[in-house]
């Protein structure tokens, strides 16, 4: 469990941090989202004090990092793994050799750590790769490469500022696939740092959305999309987007799950009786379940008749 106290950082005169507040529970995916010079990095950099807090609290397992001296906090960074856009892995060295590095910095022999880099190769589908140089590996794999790297000492948290970010869509996917693998087969947090709504979409659980350093908005990344799409036009431009009405017609936007709400739309048609539109939407994955959002429009003076409706199937709705 990661908790985030009235965190507070400024470059210069320059605030970054400006009281964040923030709980990231065990095995959570979370995304720090947010435009370009929100604070997202920084807040990341945060956590395993690669930056220093001005004020505030990170408490870690019921730990004060800011606490932590010395070797104390070599011993913490040991059990945080981190991977970033540029990969960054040692280009003279073998994949194996790349993933054996953080081990050896701490004197790990290689004999006895051998079975546990070439078991974290299998994990993340490089083990016929190990002899590879970083030059002869694709995009993709780099980042698989970083991955192996930043778990071979066993961390309990990785973060992972914009790791998808310079790979293609099929690459990223996968990536993201592994990230959702490592979540749930090692029982690792895993804290992400991105401005992609495809990442936000395929693995956070939940999301908190920067904003000039404060924390806007927080909540689960279905909530974010099908609940409060308007916050997020900055990132997707469809996200928030309403057609036009007239004065006479209303829209609302109504939210469907998976298998739950699969006839939800036809339901309310017969039901009512009303010749409503759906002018928007659609479905998406969000993790393993799918589910959606579509806005409907209707003629006002029948605007009860469709709402009556909607509460009748429990649906959940508003007028937007
Ligand atoms: N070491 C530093 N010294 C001075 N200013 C910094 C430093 N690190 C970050 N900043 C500034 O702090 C602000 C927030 O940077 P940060 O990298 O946290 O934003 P971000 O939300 O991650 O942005 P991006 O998506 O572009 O990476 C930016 O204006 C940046 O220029």
């Amino acid at each position: 469990m990661i908790e985030i106290r009235d965190a507070r950082k400024s470059f210069g005169s320059h605030t970054v941090l400006d009281g964040i507040n923030l709980s990231i529970a065990r095995n959570d995916i979370f995304g720090l989202i947010g435009v370009s010079g929100a604070g997202k990095s920084t807040l990341l950099r945060c956590l395993n004090r690669l930056e220093e807090l001005d004020s505030g609290q990170i408490i870690v397992d019921g730990v004060d990092i800011g606490g932590l001296r010395k070797a104390e906090l070599l011993e913490f960074r040991r059990s945080i793994g981190m991977v970033f856009q540029q990969f960054s892995l040692l280009e003279r060295k073998s994949v194996y050799d790349n993933v054996y590095f953080p081990l050896k910095c701490t004197g790990a022999k290689r004999q006895r750590v051998d079975s546990r880099i070439k078991d974290i190769l299998d994990l993340v589908g490089l083990g016929d790769k190990m002899h590879a140089l970083p030059r002869e590996l694709s995009g993709g794999q780099k980042q698989r490469v970083a991955i192996a790297r930043a778990l071979v000492s066993e961390p309990s948290i990785l973060l992972s500022d914009e790791a998808t970010s310079a790979l293609d869509p099929n690459i990223t996917e996968s990536v993201l696939g592994l990230l959702r693998r490592i979540n749930r087969e090692l029982g690792l947090t895993i804290v992400v740092v991105t401005h992609e709504v495809s990442v936000m979409k395929a693995v956070c659980t939940r999301m908190g959305l920067l904003n000039h350093g404060q924390l806007q908005a927080l909540g689960t990344s279905e909530e974010f999309f099908l609940e409060r799409p308007e916050l997020l036009t900055e990132f997707t431009r469809d996200a928030g987007w309403l057609p036009n009405v007239s004065s006479d017609e209303a829209l609302l936007r109504v939210v469907l799950r998976g298998d739950r709400d699969a006839s939800l739309i036809s339901e309310l048609a017969i039901r009512t009786g009303v010749r409503f539109e759906v002018s928007w939407g659609g479905l998406d994955r969000y993790g393993e379940s799918v589910a959606g959002s579509f806005v409907l429009k209707a003629p006002r003076p029948q605007l009860g008749e469709i709402t009556r409706g909607l509460e009748a199937l429990g649906a959940q709705w508003r007028e937007v």
